[in-house]
């Protein structure tokens, strides 16, 4: 367990992190959130004990990290995967660590095996791509086999099969019971891979909960439609309280729930082709509750470009909507 306790980190006039209070539960995957600049590597270089709190407590399992006399075998850490000697091989790096932390040094074999740089152990790192680089500091954090791992944004460089590598492996070693903490500054590496989240802004907590809890905080929820005859519905949903935007086919609607568009529908026996429940996406509102704390903004973007990570698909048909309801028959 990590417990972070009004914690306030200030360099000269600037304020990083400001008066910040959650806990990280063991057996969780853990996403640290923030826009970039908002205080996340700070607060994990506090838990780690290498900054200095201004004033606050950071405790691992109950202790300050610098009380903590297993090192790398207690809590295991990806800061900045650059952050290496290049002149050295990867081999030679985890070997150095590992003495240095009296880890066995047949350790250092499987944890390569486990990241997939067997291959490429002996060569310089200096040659590694940065897939490759971040691949070592999950090594070198791994190395320990410790109960708390933080990963300060893992996923920066890896291809699709890195990422689907690394979301499993943290998934496996939150099952294995131990704490998975990990920084990123975008929801949708994220919404795939953590079961909590910690949310910040400015240095400050946004929010503290489950992925799901967080999920339900997205406010807007339409039901997507799509039929051949979309003018028709159009005027059945109006008349019914709805109101209706048409793309064409695909209609958006608010006011009615899916039952309710599907009874419609087949009370007029207008074919559906696709009904669903939309909620607002998880990006959509990690960027509304970040919006007054994003300290880089660019120039504005049409709402239409926003990614749009639907939730699971569980969530998008409610379960009383029956494939019978989509299809009920087409008068033409
Ligand atoms: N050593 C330092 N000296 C002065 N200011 C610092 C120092 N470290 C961080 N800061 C400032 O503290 C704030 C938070 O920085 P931090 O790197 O923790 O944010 P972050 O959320 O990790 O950002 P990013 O996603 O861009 O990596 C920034 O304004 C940064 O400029």
């Amino acid at each position: 367990m990590i417990e972070v306790k009004g914690i306030t980190k200030r360099y000269g006039s600037t304020t990083a992190v400001r008066d910040l209070t959650f806990t990280v539960r063991p057996g969780r995957v853990t996403g640290f959130l923030g826009p970039n600049g908002s205080g996340k590597s700070t607060t994990l270089r506090m838990i780690l004990g290498l900054h200095a709190p201004t004033s606050g407590t950071v405790t691992v399992d109950g202790r300050s990290f610098g009380g903590l006399p297993r090192g790398l075998r207690h809590v295991g850490a990806l800061l900045d995967a650059h952050d290496v000697h290049g002149g050295r091989s990867a081999r030679a790096q985890l070997m150095a660590l590992a003495r240095s932390n009296r880890i066995p040094a047949g350790r250092v074999d499987e944890v390569l095996a486990e990241v997939g740089l067997t291959a490429v152990a002996g060569r310089r790192i200096g040659g590694y791509s940065l897939g490759m680089k971040q691949r070592l500091g999950i090594a070198a954090a791994l190395l320990g086999d410790p109960p708390v791992l933080l990963f300060d944004e893992p996923l920066n460089g890896l291809d699709p099969e890195g990422v689907r590598w690394v979301r499993e492996l943290f998934r496996r070693l939150a099952d294995e019971g131990r704490t998975v903490f990990v920084s990123s500054h975008l929801m949708s590496e994220m919404e795939h891979t953590a079961d909590d989240l910690i949310v910040i802004g400015r240095g400050e907590l946004i929010a503290a909960q489950s992925l799901a809890e967080f999920a339900a905080r997205g406010t807007r929820r339409h039901v997507t439609v799509r039929t051949p005859r979309p003018d028709a519905l159009v005027d059945l949903l109006t008349a019914a309280g709805a109101s209706v935007t048409s793309y064409g086919e695909r209609l958006e609607v608010t006011g009615l729930d899916a039952p309710d568009v599907a009874r419609v529908a087949l009370d007029h026996r207008i074919l559906l082709h696709h009904l669903s429940t939309e909620n607002a996406s998880l990006e959509r509102a990690f960027m509304e509750l970040t919006a007054d704390s994003a300290q880089y903004v660019g120039a504005d973007l049409p709402s239409a470009d926003l990614p749009s990570a639907g939730l699971p698909s569980a969530d998008l048909v409610p379960a009383d909507v029956s494939p019978a309801d989509l299809t009920s028959g087409d008068p033409r």
